[in-house]
């Protein structure tokens, strides 16, 4: 049985951990699927090559209120997935060759590990191998609903939707989270009828509720918009997808072309068999890990998606060079820093949010201020024309320290960064206002409004 310094399981954040400093390490690397995980392959980049691909597309349409009359002659759907695909898997395919052929000291499985005892690993190739070290770096994966007769109905989720063979008329997205509202502003913005399912009263319920009801307002107009909906049977009939739902009017039918899934991702635990190593995992499938990303077991640590609270790229990368420091430097180990974890949705309009929504703020018994201000109001937001984005920001009403900030509009993605800055170095709102030069008429002019609108005690 060949024994290793140290196994990383799982080619995506994971893969980045064995740098030149591992050089005299022997390490092995499991990989189940394509290599560079879930970001690289079938999120993060594809999507946001699609999304900007989709900006494009929906921008004559937002030319005529400014005086400027423009059409969409067509999407060429092919050219545009090549395209998309083309950069992204000689990437996915150089990694592997890289690893697997020029990495003197790393040997690569390609198949799926699990633990058949204490540090003890099928690697699914047919050879069992045993280590001092493991990273438990295997992702999530998308979950399917408990919904009668999908799997004979055929659907899609986020893994298959982005290499469809051609466009389809409709598409049915069953789900109201980041991923279905990413895709609903891609289809449709491609000129596909986009009807969205979602089982709560708001799309985007988790962000802050005066962003997730603006979003759903401008969604509802674009959208078929379906909500507190339960999805219970789906069918194949003269080859569309028939949904049929339950809502507050009773039964009903959404008939489509396409159904895309998208209600969430599941750790991917439950393919390691950590039981047999004694690594814990929390009721809902993340593996236990403390502030370093130790897990229960000493010398194997988890990080990214399989054991995160957050699945968030930035967060995955964030923890794989905690868990390098701390391979490298285990007397010296180096906590993850969660405090203020920021995410944005890229849809249209953009959202981004980091720390305390007002509703945190109220069910933690937490003092607060708010304000907000709409990009209708600065400079930027009229040269837009922009009607439905504001930021809108938390403090704490003594010491102007800020709690949250909540972001809808044009490039919501980027205008947050500031905010996250001064909550991640200490800065109050006072400060940030007053303390630097805005550039004028830009759009994080949107920030620094609402900062000043904070009723803050001095
Ligand atoms: C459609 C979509 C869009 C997204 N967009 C964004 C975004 O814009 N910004 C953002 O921050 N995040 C985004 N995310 C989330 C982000 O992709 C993930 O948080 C991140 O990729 C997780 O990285 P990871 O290294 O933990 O897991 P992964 O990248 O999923 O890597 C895990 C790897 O482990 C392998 N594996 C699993 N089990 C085994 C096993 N038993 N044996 C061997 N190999 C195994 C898998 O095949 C996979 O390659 C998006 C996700 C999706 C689905
Ligand atoms: N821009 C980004 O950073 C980005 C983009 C895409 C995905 N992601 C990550 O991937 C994760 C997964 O995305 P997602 O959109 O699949 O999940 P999500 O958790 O964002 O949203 C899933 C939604 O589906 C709803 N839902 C659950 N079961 C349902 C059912 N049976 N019928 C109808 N609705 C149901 C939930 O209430 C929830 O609102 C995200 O949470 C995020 O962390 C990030």
């Amino acid at each position: 049985m060949r024994h290793f310094d140290l196994v990383i399981i799982g080619t995506g954040s994971g893969n980045s951990i064995a740098d030149e400093r591992f050089a005299g390490w022997n390490i092995a690397i499991v990989e189940k699927g394509v290599f560079g995980g879930t970001c690289l392959n079938v999120g993060c980049i594809p999507t946001k090559m699609f999304v900007h691909t989709a900006d494009v597309a929906a921008a004559p349409a937002s030319g005529a209120r400014l005086g400027v009359d423009a059409h969409l002659d067509g999407v060429r759907w092919t050219d545009v997935r090549d395209r998309i695909f083309g950069r992204i898997d000689p990437i996915s395919a150089g990694g592997r060759h890289w690893r697997a052929e020029e990495n003197a000291n790393v040997t690569v499985y390609e198949g799926t590990a699990r633990f058949t005892g204490p540090k003890t690993l099928d690697t699914g190739t047919g050879e069992v191998i045993t280590a001092d070290r493991f990273v438990l770096a295997a992702g999530s994966r998308p979950v399917v609903p408990d919904v009668a007769d999908l799997d004979s109905t055929g659907y899609h989720t986020s893994d298959t939707i982005m290499r469809l063979d051609a466009l389809p008329r409709r598409l049915t997205i069953l789900g109201s989270g980041f991923v279905a509202a990413e895709f609903a502003h891609v289809f449709s913005s491609f000129g596909v009828e986009v009807t969205v399912v979602g089982r709560s009263d708001l799309l985007l319920r988790h962000e802050d509720r005066e962003v997730a009801t603006r979003f759903t307002q401008v969604a509802s107009e674009k959208w078929d918009v379906r909500l507190k909906r339960k999805a219970v049977r789906a069918e194949r009939v003269d080859g569309f997808v028939r949904l049929h739902l339950e809502g507050p009017d009773g039964a009903e039918v959404v008939e489509s072309d396409e159904l895309l899934v998208a209600v969430g991702r599941t750790p991917n635990s439950d393919l390691l068999d950590l039981a047999a190593t004694g690594v814990d995992v929390h009721p809902d499938g993340r593996v236990v890990v403390d502030s370093h990303q130790r897990t229960s077991v000493e010398g194997v640590y988890a990080m990214g998606d399989v054991s995160s609270e957050y699945q968030l790229k930035h967060v995955a990368n964030h923890e794989a060079r905690v868990v390098q420091h701390n391979l490298l430097h285990p007397d010296e180990p180096i906590e993850s820093d969660h405090r203020f974890v920021p995410a944005a949705v890229f849809s249209s309009p953009q959202i981004a949010s980091v720390g305390l929504t007002e509703q945190q703020a109220v069910e933690r018994g937490v003092r607060y201020v708010a304000a907000s201000q709409a990009y209708a109001s600065i400079a930027y937001g009229w040269a837009m024309e922009d009607d439905t984005g504001f930021a809108k920001v938390l403090a704490d009403p003594d010491t102007g320290l800020i709690l949250g900030a909540h972001v809808i509009g044009p490039q919501a993605s980027s205008v947050i960064q500031p905010v996250i800055q001064a909550m991640s170095f200490g800065l109050d709102a006072r400060t940030m206002a007053r303390g630097q030069y805005w550039i004028h008429p830009a759009m994080p002019e949107v920030i620094e409004n609402a900062l000043l609108n904070l009723p803050l005690a001095h």
